[in-house]
């Protein structure tokens, strides 16, 4: 059976607001061996919940480190007792000359993906890093803050952590925690036996390709069930490399099955991997993050998209055609559909770009 508009997802909020109250936190500030301070839970925190949520006592553009230290006295000196004592006694990992652009440094998180303007924050900037995180950070440019959600649940006692760096293999992570933050990184991750360490870098070179392939236009053009295979495969490797949901890789990557679809004029499929792509937002930003609000649109209205059909119309399905009756496995299989149609994967040889794609309305 199909039914029409997804009402359900129209009326859909999901509440993963604040588990945090001011007077009572789920985590404490305290001593971890080899890491200096981090945030250990005190209770045991969901999934999808709001840890923590601050607003920046400073933020700096890049300029050359004696502006910056000029830049950073004066704000310092705006700032309250208590926000000046809270950015001086941050960690400093270049103690000496410029002291303050040096803590500015070893504590700062861009404010939003891929932005060159730094912020520090009085207690998130004593999450450590980890290169399998359980918590996600991101700059609300709306509220001007910057949120803490856990993309996984959290045990008493654990430590929250986040990622500072984008991943690669072991050697290439450490090597850039050591520039960036002067820190040879103790996490689980780093931590494990040669063996795994081996299997894990293997999984990291195969998350690297398929993200590359993935990302080719003219792939996505000629061979779009090769693309979404990518897609496919590479939520199995970030399951298994991150040990369950690796957040947002994640909702990156239903976002790119989406477009995929999309601008093969599949509107079904698009709608579908756009409502997963919503759901993967909001365990890591939250229902009112703007990317949460815009993936929430595009399972509405798929044909809205800029690339709506731009590829082909060769896969056209309406967005009635969403089945709302099959379970987890049926649906799976429905939503992959043109991927298991399609027996090529990123290891075999490019063919005639439009040989493997089918030329029919489902
Ligand atoms: C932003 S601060 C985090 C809070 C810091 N631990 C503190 O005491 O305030 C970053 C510094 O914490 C330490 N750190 C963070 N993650 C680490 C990790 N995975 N392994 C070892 N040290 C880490 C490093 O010294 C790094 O330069």
């Amino acid at each position: 059976m199909v039914v029409g508009i997804d009402t359900e997802l129209a009326s859909l909020a999901i509440d993963n607001d604040p588990v945090n109250q001011p007077d009572q936190p789920v985590f404490e500030v305290k001593e971890i061996s080899g890491k200096g301070k981090g945030l250990i839970a005190r209770c045991d925190i969901l999934q999808g919940a709001r840890i923590l949520c601050e607003k920046p006592l400073l933020i700096a553009h890049p300029m050359p480190l004696f502006s910056l230290e000029q830049h950073l006295a004066a704000r310092l000196k705006e700032l309250s007792k208590e926000s000046q004592r809270q950015f001086l006694t941050l960690h400093n990992n270049f103690p000496g000359k410029f002291p303050f652009s040096h803590t500015f440094k070893s504590n700062a998180l861009p404010c939003g993906p891929g932005s060159s303007t730094g912020g520090v924050y009085p207690t998130i900037c004593r999450i450590n890093h980890s290169c399998i995180p359980n918590s996600h950070n991101n700059w609300d440019s709306k509220s001007g803050q910057e949120t803490i959600y856990a993309i996984k649940p959290i045990k008493t006692g654990e430590e929250i952590t986040i990622p500072y760096n984008n991943g690669g293999t072991r050697e290439v992570r450490q090597a850039s925690l050591k520039q960036s933050f002067d820190f040879d990184c103790g996490c689980p991750g780093c931590s494990r036996s040669p063996s795994a360490i081996r299997e894990s870098d293997v999984r990291r070179k195969m998350i690297q390709k398929l993200d590359d392939a993935i990302g080719d236009p003219s792939r996505m053009q000629g061979r779009p069930a090769d693309s979404l295979k990518d897609c496919q495969s590479l939520l199995e490797v970030l399951e298994e490399e991150f040990d369950g949901f690796a957040g947002v890789l994640v909702a990156r990557l239903y976002y790119d099955a989406f477009q995929i679809s999309i601008a093969h004029g599949d509107q079904a499929r698009a709608s579908a991997f756009a409502r997963r792509s919503y759901e993967s937002r909001v365990i890591c930003e939250g229902e009112d993050s703007p990317e949460t609000q815009r993936m929430k649109l595009l399972a509405l209205k798929p044909a809205t998209h800029s690339s709506a059909g731009a590829f082909s119309q060769k896969w056209k399905t309406a967005i009635t055609m969403v089945p709302k009756d099959l379970g987890g496995a049926a649906f799976q299989e429905w939503l992959w559909q043109r991927v298991s149609q399609h027996s090529c994967t990123l290891s075999d040889t490019d063919e005639d770009s439009n040989s493997s794609d089918e030329e029919a309305d489902y």
